[in-house]
């Protein structure tokens, strides 16, 4: 199908509707390869963030009900000991049997109730010895950041505002009695404050970060429903291009390939890069067989009968050059000898990037930009980054509008796409603008001048696309 003039949105859409989400699987937290990745369904607390009422600082919980109101000091007996990493009190008291004779060295994952003479108790609760710190009987327990406040316990006092003043990291806590009053704040971080069981972390389409990660470990995740990294064949037709670095005459180097396989990458997919095959359809057929897994069982390798389809290979196939009317235009070759399907050969109202195709090779969604590098590059961004995106599960780009910085003059009746420098103030034309490749040195966004504006006024507003970040 060939179609008349179209507009960037149009030819956008007709991009988007040929891909759609790579297949979801799971993830584990722990595996570095899921930062980046996009998630495939909302993620829910499996557990609640905190897991359980832990003190907020070291020093001793009470019972608030214990300390006088008018905010004076009161000394209570030390019953027992929290640290962090502990089993529950009642497991722990059975753990060291309540038996124990000495007290356990600092740092000892127990809690280890305290008799009144400083000694571990040996009868239990039955002799005094306050058998796990139960809120019972009251009294202070002491107790480090992150540890389980003891049941009935409903404050911390830090030990700073206590008569202790300090614990020596490693050392003894052989205080038997502590004094200390009421605090404006009871330093408890109860379960379930951040997250409940249940609650929402984060939505289908969300890119897995660092904190991501860390919420769906601490709450009781072990693996994320994601998708893989979408796999983006990348090629340029010429038969002008050549290997990097060389300098022959007539030839250019294979510039496209590498700029459009990094705007692809920063995207979020993984890469194929072919590089450059020559204006010649048999070349281009067989280039794009390779990408796609496809295996040839006849003599005839280009016979479609022989050619077992299959997507295995690559989401999306993005070519550069040959799309234009030229004698050698090898992809407009290959589109009208009938090898490719859904061909939509398509003249965009739009300056740079008139020419453009769309087809489907062996089932894989092909995108065709065409060659002259700054073409190539603004097609990438309009055409082939969506589909990426939409590829890897993410939702499409909000549409953004900037200002412009500075004035400049656009082609009547096409939609003109300029890079640009963004700063505080608008955007400027990146370089020396126009069709120069330099200019995209140090371009970071495309702003796309309405095919009605003939002249862009400083403060004009100008839909927005930002380069995705290199990585
Ligand atoms: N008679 C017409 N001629 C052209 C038309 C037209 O409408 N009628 N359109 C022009 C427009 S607009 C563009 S854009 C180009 C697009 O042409 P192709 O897609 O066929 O691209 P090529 O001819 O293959 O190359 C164009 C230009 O870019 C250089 N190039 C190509 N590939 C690379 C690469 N991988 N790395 C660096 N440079 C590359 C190539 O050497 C050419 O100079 O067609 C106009 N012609
Ligand atoms: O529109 Mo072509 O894409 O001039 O460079």
């Amino acid at each position: 199908m060939t179609s008349g003039p179209r507009t960037i949105a149009e030819h956008t859409a007709a991009a988007l509707a040929r891909v759609r989400p790579v297949a979801a699987a799971s993830v584990r937290v722990d595996d570095p390869a899921v930062v980046g990745l996009v998630l495939a369904a909302d993620v829910v607390a499996a557990a609640p963030v905190p897991a359980f009422d832990h003190a907020a600082m070291d020093g001793y919980a009470v019972r608030s009900a214990d300390l006088p109101d008018d905010g004076s000091s009161v000394t209570l007996e030390v019953r027992g000991d929290r640290r962090p990493g502990v089993p529950s009190p009642a497991s722990a008291a059975d753990a060291v049997g309540m038996k124990s004779a000495a007290p356990a060295p600092p740092g000892a994952a127990d809690f280890i109730p305290t008799t009144s003479d400083g000694g571990a108790a040996d009868g239990g609760a039955a002799d005094g010895g306050a058998a796990d710190g139960g809120a019972a009987d009251g009294g202070a327990v002491r107790i480090m950041t992150g540890a389980p406040v003891p049941d009935g316990f409903d404050a911390v006092v830090p030990v700073e505002r206590t008569s202790t003043s300090r614990f020596v990291a490693g050392g003894p806590t052989t205080e038997r009695t502590v004094t200390l009053c009421r605090q404006a704040r009871d330093h408890v971080r109860r379960a379930g404050t951040d997250l409940r069981r249940g609650d929402q972390i984060a939505r289908a389409g969300d890119v897995v970060g660092p904190g991501l990660v860390a919420i769906a470990a601490a709450a009781g995740l072990v693996e994320l429903p994601v998708r893989r990294r979408p796999r983006v064949a990348v090629l340029s037709t010429g038969s002008e291009l050549a290997p990097l670095g060389t300098t022959e005459a007539g030839t250019i180097a294979d510039s496209n390939s590498l700029m459009l396989a990094a705007l692809v990458r920063a995207a979020g997919a993984d890469v194929v890069r072919i590089g450059a095959v020559p204006d010649d359809a048999d070349a281009l057929r067989a280039a794009l067989d390779h990408v796609v897994g496809v295996k040839t069982a006849g003599p005839d390798r280009h016979d479609p009968a022989d050619l077992m389809p299959t997507t295995g290979g690559v989401d999306l196939i993005v070519t550069s050059g040959g799309v234009s009317a030229g004698a050698s235009d090898v992809v407009r070759e290959l589109l009208a000898s009938g090898s490719a399907a859904d061909v939509d050969v398509a003249t965009v109202a739009m300056r740079p990037g008139k020419p453009q195709a769309l087809a489907s090779w062996r089932g894989a969604p092909w995108i065709a930009v065409p060659g002259n590098p700054v073409s190539a590059f603004v097609s990438t961004v309009l055409y082939a980054l969506p589909a990426v995106r939409r590829l890897a599960g993410r939702p499409d780009r909000p549409a953004a509008t900037v200002r412009a910085a500075t004035g400049w003059s656009s082609p009547p009746g096409k939609e003109q796409v300029v890079p640009v420098v963004t700063r505080p103030d608008g955007v400027t034309p990146a370089g020396r603008g126009g069709h120069q490749l330099s200019s995209l040195a140090h371009a970071d966004a495309l702003v796309v001048v309405p095919a009605e504006v003939a002249h862009v006024a400083p403060g004009d507003p100008l839909p927005h696309v930002p380069l995705p970040e290199a990585r």
